[in-house]
């Protein structure tokens, strides 16, 4: 990766930080031409203002394509400028300056699943994490505390892992449970368990049949009940029939104005309008391991989707850790370090688990 970064002082570390640039990138394809919202708002979609009818579809098709690498590549641009306005250094090049940044602090860290863990498939259930990965995932959790967050449901993701021993924050973080009882981190205490979006159970229920329902005439369409929030996926939809989805998901909202929308890679998410995200997943879980008002606590939070940047925001504003987009393609992002791929966060996770270890040793002799 081509590491076009500006590199500032960060005051409180006292270490170099790459800057990331938000503006000027126009990354988006020539009928988009900028991002659909700004990152740390999870690609919310505005359903209700501007323009008529049709011109409300139109800015949703955009959108949708905006959410779709593949149309990057088709950009007035070639791959090689695009490459160019990567402005995130490797997570793996500074793999020693994130190190240093965390030293004496405690490291605490958050994966995201689609796509930072397992790669992205046409077919949400059989998005399967290799078992490399889950031995990796096992040896990075007995070496700091580790959750695990997702849009999916919880039960679902925690299908995929089968890690008893990770934190698990599922519908985008509006259901979190922590490990069992005995875990290394609960200290003997019943495990944490934070649902804020219960009262929306039924609703939810409700949108998803309603959504099968509307989208079953849509070949490739596939509606996923993730609990609190509802995910409509148009991976497999022809892009003439996208505008099908769209107006099935926009009729839905319109009668549940409790209900909100999101946008992820080719899905559109249905979740509660309540104000709780990744971020405060993540704020939640630091407070639940006792790091609330700490000053020497390091979250590392690593996750691909727009949803993620509500959690990047939260470090960035806490200063506190570091975010890492998980991207072959240049994004507009609130993460400080990139990694491309979920093979790439693999190795990052490996080398953390060897410098744990070592750093351990040396503690000893
Ligand atoms: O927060 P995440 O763990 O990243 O979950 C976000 C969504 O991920 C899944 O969809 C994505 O991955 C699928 C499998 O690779 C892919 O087919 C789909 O196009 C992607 O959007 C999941 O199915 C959704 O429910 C999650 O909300």
């Amino acid at each position: 990766m081509t590491n076009q970064n500006v590199v500032v002082p960060d005051t409180k570390s006292g270490i170099n930080l790459p800057m990331v640039r938000l503006s000027g990138s126009s990354i988006f394809p020539a009928t988009a031409q900028k991002p659909p919202t700004a990152p740390g708002t999870g690609g919310n979609l505005e359903i209700n203002g501007g323009g008529g009818g049709g011109a409300r579809i139109n800015s949703w098709i955009d959108s949708m394509r905006a959410s779709s690498p593949t149309h990057m590549k088709s950009s007035s641009q070639s791959l090689s400028q695009q490459q160019q306005q990567i402005t995130l250094p490797s997570a793996m090049d500074n793999f020693d300056q994130i190190m240093e940044a965390s030293r004496g602090k405690q490291i605490v860290m958050f994966l995201d699943y689609d796509g930072t863990l397992s790669p992205i498939v046409d077919d949400p259930d059989r998005a399967f994490m290799s078992k490399k990965m889950r031995t990796t995932v096992r040896r990075l959790a007995r070496c700091f505390p580790t959750a695990i967050v997702s849009g999916r449901c919880r039960d679902k993701v925690y299908k995929f892992v089968r890690l008893a021993e990770l934190y698990y924050a599922g519908s985008h973080g509006m259901d979190i449970k922590g490990p069992e009882k005995g875990s290394k981190y609960t200290k003997g205490t019943e495990p944490v368990i934070c649902q804020p979006a219960s009262e929306f159970l039924p609703m939810i229920d409700e949108v998803f049949k309603e959504l099968v329902a509307k989208t079953k005439l849509t070949p490739g369409a596939k509606v996923e009940n993730n609990k609190f929030c509802v995910s409509v996926h148009f991976r497999c939809v022809e892009e003439k029939k996208w505008s099908e989805v769209a107006e099935a998901v926009k009729s839905v909202l319109k009668k549940y104005p409790k209900l909100r929308l999101s946008q992820g890679r080719k899905v559109l998410e249905i979740r509660p309008t309540i104000k709780w995200d990744k971020g405060k997943a993540l704020e939640f879980l630091l407070e639940s391991l006792g790091f609330a008002n700490c000053t020497d606590v390091f979250p590392v939070y690593i996750g691909d989707d727009r949803t993620d940047e509500d959690a990047f925001k939260v470090l960035k504003e806490r200063e506190q850790g570091f975010g890492i987009l998980v991207s072959k393609v240049p994004k507009e992002t609130n993460a400080s370090y990139s990694l491309q791929e979920p093979t790439q966060v693999m190795d990052f996770l490996q080398r953390l688990v060897d410098w744990k270890k070592l750093a351990f040793q040396e503690s000893r002799m």
